[in-house]
């Protein structure tokens, strides 16, 4: 059978004064796909992500989710219906520990979220909390749960901002360059991560990892200078000369 369709982008653009930075992106997306997003620098890839998010509103085209136009749809509200994002840097809350961090995302998604959760009695939050030691047990970051963000290694860091991603139920899954900056080992723990998340949730990556990208998407997507310029499975896209002479580099060969 034929999948859903979750995301589907028409004639999409963003120009900030006279300046062109997103043109004219027509694309679909399905349901459970895994979508590798590259482009040089200043291609659009993190203007792209912000349109979808809700943070930034086009200038042209629409941007539809499970056939519902949300052009106009405020950003909390894409989050509440399965969009969920990753920063290019940190977005934790650097002083608070990580459990604290995920109660955060945990009281934001319940119908309490105009309390502060630690204002209230720990009491009354106990679900919040169960579903915080679970996840972290979940993800194998439990001996983590009671230290200060800011104490933990980024690679560390990278993973508790993922599963607070994942915490937020996403069914579109926006990863801004989840491995940047990280050693090989983190890079490995990172990607191992994103594959134990469930089939069925979307994933669009922006990644400089070429290698990284490649093996883990099945569809590879490829802006330059705000324009689509391709759209395929990843060993298409590899080969294809556009690709190759705008933005892989000189001999060819495909690296960031
Ligand atoms: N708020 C803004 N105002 C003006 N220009 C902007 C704004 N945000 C982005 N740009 C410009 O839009 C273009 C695309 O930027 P964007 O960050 O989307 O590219 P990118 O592909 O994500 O780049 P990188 O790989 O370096 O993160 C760049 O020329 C950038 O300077």
């Amino acid at each position: 059978m034929e999948k859903e369709i979750i995301l589907s982008l028409r004639g999409l653009s963003k120009a900030f004064g006279g300046l062109k930075v997103i043109e004219d992106i027509t694309l679909e997306v399905k349901v459970g796909e895994k979508i590798g997003l590259i482009g040089p620098n200043g291609a659009g890839k993190t203007t792209l992500f912000n349109m979808i998010a809700g943070d930034l509103a086009p200038s042209g085209g629409t941007i539809s989710y499970f056939g519902e136009l949300i052009n106009s749809s405020p950003n909390y509200k894409r989050t509440q219906e399965g969009i969920v994002r990753t920063f290019q840097k940190n977005n934790l809350m650097l002083g608070l520990t990580v459990k604290e961090n995920l109660l955060l995302v945990l009281q934001r998604m319940s119908k309490e979220h105009t309390q502060w959760w630690k204002q209230a009695k720990k009491g009354n939050y106990s679900t919040l909390f169960e579903t915080a030691n679970k996840i972290l047990q979940e993800w194998g970051l439990s001996e983590y749960s009671e230290s200060k963000v800011q104490d933990l290694s980024y690679g560390v860091q990278r993973q508790i901002e993922i599963i607070m991603a994942v915490a937020g139920k996403p069914k579109l899954l926006l990863l801004d360059e989840p491995t940047a900056g990280m050693s090989q080992v983190e890079t490995d723990q990172i990607i191992g991560l994103i594959n134990k998340l469930p089939s069925e949730v979307t994933i669009i990556m922006i990644e400089h990892d070429i290698d990284v990208l490649f093996g883990n998407s099945d569809r590879v997507i490829v802006l330059h200078t705000g324009r689509l310029i391709a759209d395929d499975h990843p060993e298409a896209v590899r080969e294809n000369p556009e690709v190759k002479e705008i933005y892989m580099g000189r001999e060819g060969a495909v690296h960031a």
